[in-house]
């Protein structure tokens, strides 16, 4: 089974705009509420891939709700933690014709009791299941809590993780399956601005040595780099319209597992992994089976 985990979901509103106008009033000429997190978006994906999970994570109050309604409406296996107080987040994606501005709200309080609740969960995991470690972590947990989490995991499992800078840079000793920064992330990691393609490989290379066992370092329209032991590759998207970006990595993580678990194939997962993100990123919401095997066909790897 393939868990996977959001310590910090959140209900993504999405409001169009013709053009942002900043101080003042600015009429919508849309808006849609979806489920969000970055765990639960892999959760989504891979149900619009065919591949089963189970998505866990926290939730509260009415928005923790819709989240969970949402994702059972579309045969989603669910094993959240409720909180007692407040409400899961709301995060605000403005687009407009030339912009796309996020506003990421703060996550209700998680007390101890709720992380032990969790490690229970997380020991029960078995060494053949993929964990997916993905987004933030919710303010009211220390910085280390992903790590707890990986030392409850059985030895033997297999675990992705995609999170910020400083904890994905901490955690990556514990020799993660897959990490994926993007390259922000990555300058972000080592402090240091990346002009070049050569300068984002020596750095992702970097990241490797610390111990994932591969990195992808997505690169939006420009594709993606995989760093693995058998060598580095750079993949580059088809052309497409870019219709909403939002999630692009996290279907980066779906369409590598999925293709992971049916191939055992690292470059043939790779290649997925760059449709399926390219499929979000051509579409309104998340990427589609259909779209992801039609980029998937038209992409081509070449080996650095
Ligand atoms: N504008 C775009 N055009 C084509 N493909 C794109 C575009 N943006 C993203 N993608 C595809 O999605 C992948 C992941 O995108 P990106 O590097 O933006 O990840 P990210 O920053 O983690 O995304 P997000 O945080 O929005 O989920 C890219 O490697 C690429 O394949
Ligand atoms: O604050 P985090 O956890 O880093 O990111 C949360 C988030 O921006 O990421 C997803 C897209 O990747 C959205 O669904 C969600 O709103």
């Amino acid at each position: 089974m393939i868990y996977t985990l959001t310590l910090n979901p959140s209900l993504d509103y999405t409001v169009i705009v013709d053009e942002f106008k900043e101080n003042r009033l600015n009429l919508s000429k849309e808006e849609y509420k979806t489920a969000g997190g970055k765990g639960i978006n892999v959760s989504q994906v891979l149900q619009n891939l065919n591949v089963k999970s189970i998505a866990m994570g926290y939730l509260a109050g009415f928005t923790g709700e819709f989240i969970e309604k949402k994702l059972k409406e579309n045969g989603i296996l669910t094993d959240f933690i409720k909180l007692d107080n407040g409400d899961t987040r709301i995060n605000i994606k403005m687009k407009s014709k030339n912009s796309e501005t996020e506003i990421n709200g703060n996550s209700p309080y998680i007390s101890i009791e709720k992380v032990e609740k969790l490690i229970k969960k997380i020991k029960e995991i078995s060494k053949e299941d993929i964990v997916i470690l993905a987004g933030s972590v919710p303010k009211s947990l220390p910085s280390d809590t992903y790590i707890k989490i990986i030392k409850s995991l059985n030895k033997n499992t297999k675990f992705i993780l995609d999170t910020r800078t400083k904890i994905l840079k901490n955690t990556s000793k514990y020799k993660p399956f897959l990490v994926k920064p993007n390259k922000d992330e990555l300058e972000e990691i080592f402090n240091i601005k990346l002009e070049s393609l050569e300068e984002v490989i020596k750095y992702g290379k970097q990241l490797k040595d610390i111990g994932p066992q591969n990195v992808i370092v997505s690169l939006g329209e420009k594709g993606a780099i995989f760093i693995t032991k058998n060598g580095i590759y750079k993949a580059i998207p088809p052309k497409g319209e870019l219709i909403d970006s939002v999630g692009a990595g996290d279907s980066m993580i779906a369409g590598f597992t999925a293709k992971y678990i049916e191939t055992s194939d690292l470059l043939e997962s790779f290649k997925y992994a760059v449709a399926t993100g390219t499929a979000t990123a051509y579409s309104r919401g998340l990427a589609t089976k259909k779209l992801t095997e039609k980029l998937y066909k038209e992409i081509e790897i070449e080996k650095i």
